[in-house]
């Protein structure tokens, strides 16, 4: 990593602490004892439906919006709690938004140079010469924003908000107005120049397969409550509700059963549940379409209902005799038509979340 790019955070301090953080409109709650922390460096990725609180928690991190209650830290310092509040100015963040939001009267430059000018006129030429070539724009310092593509008035937006080296980088939806083809070039050009930087960021996005993949931590959000905070891999492969299941990714739910370790449903035996011996339980098991598997059985009362070509994979619904469906991502050469009799299984060594209501669970529920 470049020195002089290197924002500066305690190595230790987390750069980003959200402590029991609500704020509400009205009647609205659009975010409920919000707790959160971002190691510095760390990419956060917030996703959640339509008017789950997403915007608001980047704005009252950003100081366009005061909590209601709790206390918000950036690199150590309080900035909204208690009776301290520190204007957007003061609160060494940068700001990303999907529609750039550059001005349109300066130049590249100009708008690069705009939030550092407090700096000396030759540290600050130099900077921006610097996050410009950090961005690969330097060859277009003197264009005016709308000669400039969508993804070059990206790289703009992020190198400004860069330029003044931020504790923490706040992005809302920042590809979201980009097309299909450039989003995913923008991304990865977004992701290394954070990671290269090492910037301590937080990105609002809808999609699921961006928030995974480009995330250290996911955060999921629900009417303003954060329903889990983990890892993409925790989030996909152990959601921590029935919602997160759903949500973040393909998912069918069955009413299954454990006894003496081995959970069963109505397609048979999904897998064995260690530590759950001596237990006789409901719950419901989570089966995403890639851990089911369907072979040819003319004696089967399970039979596909639809067949979804996507390509690489042929996603086939399956009705099982109680009525209830199951989907199975089927490699690109198998394709069984509707009305095939079809037995389900689930592929070898998954390790099935199962729910108690809402929740998921790990442990026996006591006994009632
Ligand atoms: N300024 C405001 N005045 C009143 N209500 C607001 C205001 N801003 C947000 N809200 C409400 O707060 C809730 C959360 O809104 P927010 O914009 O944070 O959601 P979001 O998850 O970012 O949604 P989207 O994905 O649609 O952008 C919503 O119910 C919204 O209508």
């Amino acid at each position: 990593m470049n020195p002089a790019l290197t924002p500066v955070t305690g190595a230790t301090t987390p750069a980003l602490v959200l402590d029991d953080v609500t704020k509400t409109y009205g009647g609205t709650v659009a975010a409920s004892s919000l707790d959160l922390t971002a190691a510095p460096g760390e990419l956060v990725t917030l996703i959640g439906p339509s008017g789950c609180g997403k915007s608001t928690t980047l704005r009252l991190v950003a100081g366009l919006e005061r909590p209601d209650a709790g206390t918000i830290r950036i690199a150590g310092d309080v900035v909204a709690g208690g009776r301290t509040w520190q204007p957007p100015e003061r609160r060494r963040v940068g700001l990303v938004f999907q529609d750039h939001a550059l001005f349109p009267h300066l130049t590249v430059a100009q708008n690069v140079a705009f939030g550092l000018d407090k700096m000396p006129r030759r540290e600050r030429t130099a900077r921006v010469g610097e996050v410009l070539e950090l961005v690969r724009l330097g060859h277009l310092a003197s264009r005016y924003p709308h000669e400039l593509s969508g993804g070059e008035q990206q790289r703009v937006a992020l190198a400004r908000a860069l330029a003044p080296r931020p504790a923490v980088v706040l992005l809302d939806e920042p590809f979201s107005s980009l097309d299909e083809n450039l989003r995913a070039q923008v991304r990865a050009d977004t992701v290394a120049v954070l990671r290269e930087t090492g910037t301590t960021a937080m990105l609002v996005t809808h999609d699921q397969t961006e928030a995974l993949s480009i995330g250290d931590r996911v955060v999921v959000m629900r009417d303003g409550v954060i329903e889990q905070a983990d890892t993409p891999e925790k989030v996909f492969e152990a959601p921590a509700t029935r919602f997160v299941a759903s949500f973040m990714g393909d998912a069918d739910f069955l009413p299954a059963h454990v006894r003496d370790a081995l959970l069963t449903c109505e397609i048979g035996v999904v897998s064995t549940v260690p530590g759950w011996a001596n237990c006789d339980v409901d719950v419901d098991v989570v089966l995403r379409p890639h851990e089911v598997a369907l072979t040819l059985d003319p004696e089967s009362k399970a039979h596909v209902v639809a067949v979804e070509y996507h390509g690489a994979f042929v996603l086939h619904t399956v009705q099982l005799a109680s009525g209830r469906t199951l989907r199975s991502w089927q490699p690109h050469g198998v394709r069984h038509p509707v009305g095939t009799a079809v037995a389900v299984s689930v592929v070898p060594g998954i390790t099935p979340t199962l729910l108690v209501g809402d929740e998921a669970v790990t442990q026996p529920p006591p006994p009632r």
